[in-house]
């Protein structure tokens, strides 16, 4: 079983990852990962802090001469923004007064997280329930990208909506949305893409945050990833469940799951068909590539809503948790738009997803040993 733990505080020294499960002689470019990681620090509305981090990858375990052993991968992404808070983040030796948050953000964790944890400083909380940590999912997701490759498996994603500017939703194909990295919204519609950045600019210009929507597409995926033989094994829900733990999603569908609820069967479900040299197939892919819990050989479409960053320049109402005086929640330096930059942590998310149900089918002690029994499954 793939597995993947990540820790480390947003201003602390390092952030850091493992990957348990990830199986041996997959041949690793770690200028790869590099550029996922620089895709995520990318993005229009994306505040002061992406200036002063280069996430960059140090591999600690687990690779050796560019090949995975099969071993835990163990790594490591700095902070580099620690040497502006190495006084107030030192692991033993910290000045816990004079960076003290007691105002709240509503819709961040910091109130929940200082009454469950016990704390008199929402700073304890906010450093690790910072987006911070999605740099770690998405190098691990880059490892998982390259373990896909092999297995002629590819992603892309692209914003759909920022706030109320939005593009058609259509079906697009894989060239469309590979055009949306030029883009800094990632809109694959240029000139939707210069009205998401105008809106980003007003909602700055008023201490305000957006939010938005945007779509995954996952292809050549072989039948049959996810069962429907138990509620934990269905990969819809697996997905939705990896793509609902970034920070700030708040909801995840499937091909065009609300809309479809508005229509009656027939406009809804994708007819089958089957031609001797083509083999079974479809027309549509209203059901974005998943019956049953299962990858059914159409590609994957997934569409994740974000909510608009909890941080406001102009802040919302709070109360101080020492007093409990109302006052203004506190203002720390923040993104105003992050849904370019959530979208590719959500590709990497549900990369990861496929992968650990990809290890499952296939088997996960060495690369060869899948490649056999994918061969065998791909010949039925
Ligand atoms: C890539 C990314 C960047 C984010 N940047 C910020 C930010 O700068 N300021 C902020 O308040 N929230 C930001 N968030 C959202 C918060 O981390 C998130 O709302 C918070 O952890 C509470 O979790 P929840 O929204 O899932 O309930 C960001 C989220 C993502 C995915
Ligand atoms: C650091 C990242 O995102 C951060 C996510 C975040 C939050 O509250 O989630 C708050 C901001 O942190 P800071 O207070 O240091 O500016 C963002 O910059 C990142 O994506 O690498």
């Amino acid at each position: 079983m793939l597995r993947i733990l990540t820790a480390g505080e947003s201003h602390g020294k390092s952030l850091a990852g493992i990957i348990e499960g990830f199986p041996s002689n997959v041949a690793i470019n770690i200028d790869e990962i590099h550029q996922d990681l620089a895709r995520r620090q990318q993005g229009y509305g994306r505040g002061g802090r992406m200036k002063i981090e280069q996430d960059r990858i140090e591999i600690l375990s687990g690779v050796r001469d560019g090949k995975t052993l099969g071993s835990p991968i163990a790594f490591l992404i700095r902070n580099k923004d620690y040497e502006n808070w190495e006084s107030y983040m030192d692991p033993m030796e910290a000045d816990t007064e004079t960076k003290k948050v007691t105002n709240p953000r509503p819709g961040h964790a910091d109130l929940i997280g200082a009454l469950k944890y016990g704390f008199e400083d929402v700073r304890n909380v906010l450093e690790r329930s910072s987006a911070r940590e999605t740099a770690v999912r998405v190098a691990a997701g880059s490892f998982v990208k390259q373990l896909l490759k092999n297995f002629q498996i590819q992603s892309a994603v692209h914003v759909t909506a920022i706030g109320e500017i939005a593009v058609n939703e259509k079906p697009r194909s894989f060239e469309e949305i590979w055009e949306a990295e030029d883009s800094p919204v990632r809109c694959v519609d240029p000139v939707i893409g210069q009205r998401m950045m105008e809106t980003i600019d007003a909602a700055k210009k008023e201490g305000d945050s957006l939010g938005g929507i945007f779509e995954i597409y996952i292809q050549g995926l072989p039948v049959g990833l996810g069962s429907y033989v138990q509620w934990d094994r269905k990969l819809d829900a697996k997905l939705a469940y990896a793509l609902m733990s970034i920070q700030a999603i708040k909801g995840v569908e499937f091909g065009y799951g609300f809309k479809n609820a508005q229509k009656p069967g027939s406009q809804v479900h994708d007819e089958i068909f089957y031609e001797k040299e083509k083999g079974i197939y479809r027309v549509t892919n209203h059901a974005g590539g998943i019956e049953g819990g299962m990858t059914n050989g159409q590609p994957i479409v997934i569409r994740c809503a974000m909510k608009p960053i909890p941080t406001l320049c102009k802040p919302l109402r709070t109360i101080d948790i020492q007093t409990g005086e109302a006052v203004e929640a506190s203002v720390e330096r923040s993104d105003t738009c992050a849904v370019p930059a959530a979208s590719v942590v959500g590709e990497m998310a549900a990369l990861t997803v496929i992968g650990e149900e990809f290890i499952r089918k296939f088997g996960g002690d060495s690369l060869e040993e899948m490649r056999q029994r994918w061969k065998d499954c791909k010949s039925i």
